[in-house]
């Protein structure tokens, strides 16, 4: 049996004392601080024993673990019945709200350098490395690595802590009287539970193998009592094996999946007929046939983090781009988000005092800008942007008010419907548009989504240096870049050095044609295009802002829009921003500059990134699209699809640990919910006895043991497997222990799960039935 291949690993699980065996890993790992917790945190190879197979395979020896287990078979196709229990616990089933955030596209680039077009010169970390010397560990799974221990246990270090004196541990009211009787009576006393000499089948009804220890042992309703102090000291597993150790060691499956019966023709009829754990199960030969010619495979019964893919742990990033993501960064972005989104105005404060409480169907405004008289904005009109929340469905949206605007026509109906229906991933979208005196004023909103923590690209990247107006000169409106405009700062500054990266440059380039493309294939235009008009999220996900604005600010009289004029502004607006961004210097935009600015270009980047800045900005007559612009990006299209792709498999693996993160998490949940009940059914001592009590010692096996100083024994790696093998409900036993260590039993965790399951659906059960009995 695998336990008793490696003394550290499992044999001291359940057992108690190993002695002399120490290894150095056991203490540096035992808190999870270097990562490898990490993995074996959520699997454990050691411990599993005597799963069914996935059809197929001859049978193996059985292990000393007798009987198959009563879950076997059915485990095919359910590996976590308890994650998939139903339940109507209000507060398991959260509503997910819509994903705003799509993240920036850009974060990881491809591996593979110098590819034409890709300007993908740089050095290259190891994505692996940004997590320190372990790469297969980016964080703890279960809490954010910024608050996973630092500090470990005392007693980790010590390998011989089993036989720690209990009692200077915690004290806890005696349970003893109440012990409940599990099972029918079956004395079987062993002295080491998991030794391979347990014998009878530890299953169904006689799952509590009642347990000799050194003194007198008082046997009732299977179990056994003790009054003197037990030699296993700690209820189950030792604080000195820690799951970590043997995580590598041992494939979770190879050696623990076997079959339980040869599946056989059933004479009467063509099925298969297959005896597994008391249940027979019939299949049509065919079904099985594949499986027969095929290699054997089995399938585990159980859930697991499998730990990082190698095409994750092997990706590398490129380093001096500002644009990828570390985890730790993506969940700082991710928490920023959320306060950002939670940030309301000081109710006490002159602000809130002015705000209106509500606009239309919005409360809650919030400014989104620094407070102060608002400058003039588009249209030469002031406007101040919010966030609020809707409440007809509760989301949060961001509303753009234009101050003192009285709107004369409603022509502009159709062009705001138009808006309204064109998503795209780089265009803020337009929800809805209405006017209100709410303001004291006549004010018109435009309503958008709302993306917590977006800046301006011109607060992203023209902040820092004054800037004149340059752009805007055909515009109606003239204070585009007005914030800090005035000064003259030095052209040259900025011009040879701190220039961005060109990969970052055509990252842009390739939303912003992307996003012109879907709003002229619309026949609307941005009009407003501008850098203080597209606003950035991430590292590098832009969206175009304020659409439409223009459109009813600066109606045209009785005449049509003229779109084309528009889509050819339009253009030549991203000229000006790809060569502002180019330059790093939003003042090579002035006429003037702007040959001067392209010769920049030249001498810093590829000629291709010259050619299209000139086609933009170019003065002739010929008309220019959207799609001249597509073959002049080229094969950097493929850049920014692999890199895109690249950041999916990211984040598909931190969604991957999230998933097992919550299933035990709603497993504590439901433990939480049964254990310690103060009364249930007027029934007080309901959490006490029967299943529950088993479950009371499950849960001080999994949090309270003690090290032999008597000292907690905190290992995150032994709760998180140990929560694993509870919810596949395998056959393998543990010790629990009462506080008092008057009682002991032997009992497997698909035992622990079939209680668990029972307690809570009768919680469940008995909750329903007051929410019908009381509506
Ligand atoms: N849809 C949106 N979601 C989230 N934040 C936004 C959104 N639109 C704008 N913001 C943010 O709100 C703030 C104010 O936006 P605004 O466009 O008014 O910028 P501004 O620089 O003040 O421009 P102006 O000079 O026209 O007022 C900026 O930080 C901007 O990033």
């Amino acid at each position: 049996m695998q336990q008793q291949n490696n003394p550290i690993g499992n044999g001291s699980f359940r057992n108690g004392p190993v002695h002399g065996q120490a290894q150095e890993g056991i203490a540096r790992d035992a808190m999870g601080t270097n990562g490898d917790q990490y993995f074996s945190a959520t699997f454990n190879a050691m411990g599993i024993q005597d799963f069914p197979p996935f059809r197929g395979g001859p049978p193996r020896p059985r292990s000393s673990m007798g009987a198959p287990h009563p879950m076997a078979g059915k485990q095919y196709s359910s590996t976590s019945a308890m994650d998939q229990m139903p339940d109507d616990f209000a507060a398991l089933n959260l509503a997910v709200g819509p994903l705003h955030n799509k993240g920036a596209v850009n974060d990881f680039e491809p591996k593979s350098p110098g590819l034409p077009h890709s300007s993908s010169t740089s050095s290259f970390a190891s994505y692996a490395s940004m997590f320190g010397q372990n790469p297969s560990a980016p964080a703890w799974p279960f809490v954010p690595s910024s608050v996973a221990p630092s500090a470990h246990s005392p007693g980790s270090h010590n390998p011989a802590v089993f036989n720690a004196g209990v009692q200077n541990g915690p004290t806890t009211p005696k349970t003893s009287s109440i012990v409940p009787a599990f099972g029918p009576s079956q004395q079987n006393p062993v002295s080491t539970p998991s030794n391979a000499t347990l014998g009878p089948p530890l299953f169904g009804s006689s799952s509590q193998i009642p347990v000799a220890t050194s003194t007198n042992p008082v046997s009732t309703n299977g179990l056994v009592y003790t009054s003197a102090i037990s030699p296993i000291h700690s209820p189950g597993i030792s604080p000195a094996s820690s799951p970590l150790t043997t995580r590598r060691m041992q494939s979770p499956v190879t050696h623990s999946l076997r079959q339980t019966t040869i599946p056989q023709k059933s004479a009467s009829s063509s099925l298969v007929q297959e005896s597994v754990g008391g249940t027979t199960y019939f299949y049509h030969p065919d079904d099985f046939k594949p499986q027969i010619e095929g290699p054997q495979l089995t399938l585990p019964s159980f859930c697991a983090y499998p730990g990082m893919p190698s095409h994750i742990v092997h990706l590398k990033m490129k380093t001096n781009v500002p644009q990828y993501f570390a985890p730790d960064e993506l969940k700082m972005d991710i928490l920023n988000r959320h306060v950002l989104t939670m940030m309301q105005v000081e109710p006490t404060s002159p602000n809130a005092v002015e705000l209106p409480t509500e606009v239309d169907k919005y409360h809650n405004l919030c400014p989104l800008e620094r407070t102060g008289a608002p400058k003039p904005s588009l249209g030469n009109l002031p406007s101040t942007t919010y966030k609020a929340v809707c409440t007809k469905d509760g989301l949060y949206y961001c509303l753009r008010r234009i101050h003192g605007f009285r709107l004369a026509s409603t022509k502009v109906n159709s062009i705001m419907e138009s808006w309204k229906k064109l998503y795209h991933p780089n265009v803020v979208s337009l929800k809805e548009v209405f006017t209100t005196k709410n303001f004291n004023d006549n004010s018109i909103v435009f309503v958008y989504d709302y993306h917590p923590g977006a800046e301006t690209l011109m607060s992203q990247h023209f902040s820092s240096h004054p800037h004149i107006n340059g752009f805007n000169h055909h515009h109606h409106h003239h204070h585009h870049f007005s914030r800090d405009h005035g000064k003259n700062s030095s052209n040259a500054r900025n011009m040879n050095n701190n220039l961005l990266p060109e990969s970052l440059i055509w990252t842009y380039i390739v939303q912003l044609s992307s996003a012109l493309r879907a709003i002229h294939a619309a026949n609307l235009a941005a009009r407003s295009l501008d850098p203080s008009r597209i606003i950035v999220s991430g590292k590098a996900r832009i969206r175009i802002n304020c659409i439409g604005i223009l459109d009813i600010i600066t109606p045209e009289g009785s005449t049509p829009p003229n779109i084309n004029a528009y889509k050819q502004d339009d253009m030549t607006a991203m000229g000006k921003i790809i060569l502002a961004l180019a330059c790093n210097n939003i003042m090579c935009v002035q006429r003037d500059n702007i040959q001067s600015a392209i010769d920049v270009v030249q001498r810093n980047y590829s000629p291709d990134l010259k050619n299209l800045i000139c086609y933009l900005l170019q003065n002739t007559n010929r008309v220019r699209s959207v799609n001249d612009v597509m073959p002049m990006i080229g094969a950097r299209f493929f850049t920014q699809l692999d890199t895109a792709t690249l950041r999916s498999d990211v984040l598909d693996y931190e969604l991957a640990k999230e998933i097992e993160n919550g299933r035990l998490f709603r497993i504590l949940i439901k433990l939480g919910s049964i254990n310690e009940r103060p009364e249930y059914t007027t029934e007080p001592s309901w959490a006490e006895t029967g299943d529950r009590f088993m479950l009371k010692l499950y849960r001080d096996y999994l949090f309270h043991q003690v090290d032999e100083a008597g000292l907690p024994w905190i290992d995150m790696a032994h709760v998180i497997q140990s929560l694993n093998k509870f919810d596949a409900g395998i056959p393998e036993r543990v010790l629990l222990v009462s506080r008092d260590e008057n009682s002991m039993l032997v009992v497997s965790y698909s035992e622990l799960k079939r209680c668990f399951q029972s307690c809570f659906q009768e919680l469940v059960a008995q909750h329903n039935q007051g929410t019908t009995s009381f509506s």
